[in-house]
């Protein structure tokens, strides 16, 4: 990994190490992925007052993320198939955040099961739900993370109707799964991909495997996960989760300053300001773009966390320079991960920790704290 010197490095080398779909799957949006690019454009638009001649020779990147200590204000956000990028993806990431000494996120989709990981990693991590119209699973899903320990429930509220990715149609990245001759070409020239997967302890969804009446292959439980997603899940559901999960509540996937408002009476502890990475509602502004609205009109009432479009520690400093406590990142540690699995992940991490540093040096600053819109050039 020596000449990996930042997160489109490890994408390239993704692209390289990966069949096309699963590089696909991580690396696309939704429609026409206008809010995907939107992510990009409008954080690379924000630009820092350059200061000079202040001492920064103690700068930390040090912060505290849910009231837990954090050598860095940056999450792995929750990606679903990692298992499938890496053979036991989620164990490797989860590894590499708590090395790091940040959290990880798993999501509901993930291959590796909320035990596999518990009984691979030493430390909790935090665990993403998705709620399906099959309420004593997800019942059974939130208790089995409380059995493993998990330190926070972050509620993904942005996926009750599912953005249209067509270059996953187009990849056979479908319900059943398509399977051609180019798709088995490209897997023969992935050898070390497909030895890794193989070796991994799961091919299936591995929260849902062997939990639900259906067979537990692939194809079966993408059939009922289409079936499932609940478009009638409102706002009263969420005392419902609070009734079973006693912990830290996180909810992901606010972009609305009255659904802020709205999300800061449920009782959650944080929101995640966020698009899906562009995955979803295509044509949604960025979030950076909403970020500052959100934080003057709820950043005293709860946490609040961002993603989408993170690529660097510059984008992290932008965030945090517009309100965020702290960052989720979802395709700069996937590429990572698929591109050299735990050493890839923790490269990634190791990448945007740097700039940060580097970046909090070249703008005056030593601690997180002191990260406020001062340091952006208007
Ligand atoms: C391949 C992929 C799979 C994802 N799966 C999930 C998921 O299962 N649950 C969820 O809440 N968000 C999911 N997300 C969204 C991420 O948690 C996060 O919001 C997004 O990746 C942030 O944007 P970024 O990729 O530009 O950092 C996924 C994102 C990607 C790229």
């Amino acid at each position: 990994m020596k000449h990996i010197t930042c997160i489109d490095d490890l994408r390239a080398l993704h692209q390289r190490r990966v069949p096309k779909a699963f590089f696909d799957y991580c690396d696309r949006g939704s429609y026409a992925e206008e809010t995907l690019r939107a992510n990009r454009e409008d954080m690379q638009a924000i630009k820092f007052r350059q200061r000079i001649l202040v001492d920064v020779s103690k700068r930390d990147t040090s912060t505290t993320i849910l009231g837990e200590p954090a050598t860095m204000p940056l999450m792995l956000a929750p990606v679903g198939l990692l298992g499938m990028q890496h053979g036991d993806g989620e164990i490797h990431a989860c590894r590499a955040a708590q090395a790091a000494g940040i959290p990880f996120t798993q999501s509901t989709m993930s291959i590796c099961s909320i035990e596999d990981i518990a009984a691979n990693v030493e430390k909790p991590f935090w665990f993403q739900l998705y709620v399906m119209k099959d309420r004593g699973f997800i019942k059974a899903l939130i208790e089995r993370a409380i059995a493993a320990k998990c330190s926070a429930l972050v509620l993904t509220v942005d996926l009750q109707v599912i953005g249209q990715r067509h270059q996953d149609i187009k990849n056979g990245m479908t319900v059943p799964p398509e399977w051609s001759l180019s798709k088995l070409i490209d897997f023969a020239t992935k050898p070390a991909w497909v030895s890794g997967v193989l070796q991994g302890k799961r091919r299936t969804f591995g929260n849902l495997a062997g939990h639900l009446k259906v067979s537990d292959d692939i194809t079966s439980l993408s059939t009922w996960i289409n079936s499932q997603f609940d478009t009638s899940l409102n706002w009263n559901d969420i005392d419902w989760i609070r009734s079973i999960w006693p912990g830290k509540l996180v909810l992901k996937g606010i972009l609305d300053v009255e659904d802020a408002e709205l999300a800061a009476k449920t009782g959650a502890q944080a929101i995640v300001v966020s698009n899906h990475g562009g995955r979803q509602l295509d044509g949604a502004p960025s979030s950076i773009e909403v970020l500052p609205e959100i934080v003057d009109t709820v950043g005293d009432k709860m946490e609040i966390m961002f993603d989408g479009g993170i690529r660097s520690g510059q984008d992290v400093m932008r965030a945090l320079a517009l309100g965020a406590k702290s960052c989720m990142i979802g395709r700069a540690y996937a590429y990572g991960l698929g591109a050299g699995g735990q050493a890839g992940v923790a490269k990634a991490i190791d990448i945007i920790q740097k700039e940060l540093l580097t970046t909090m040096g070249l703008c005056g600053v030593n601690r997180i704290d002191e990260i406020d819109d001062h340091i952006i050039a208007m």
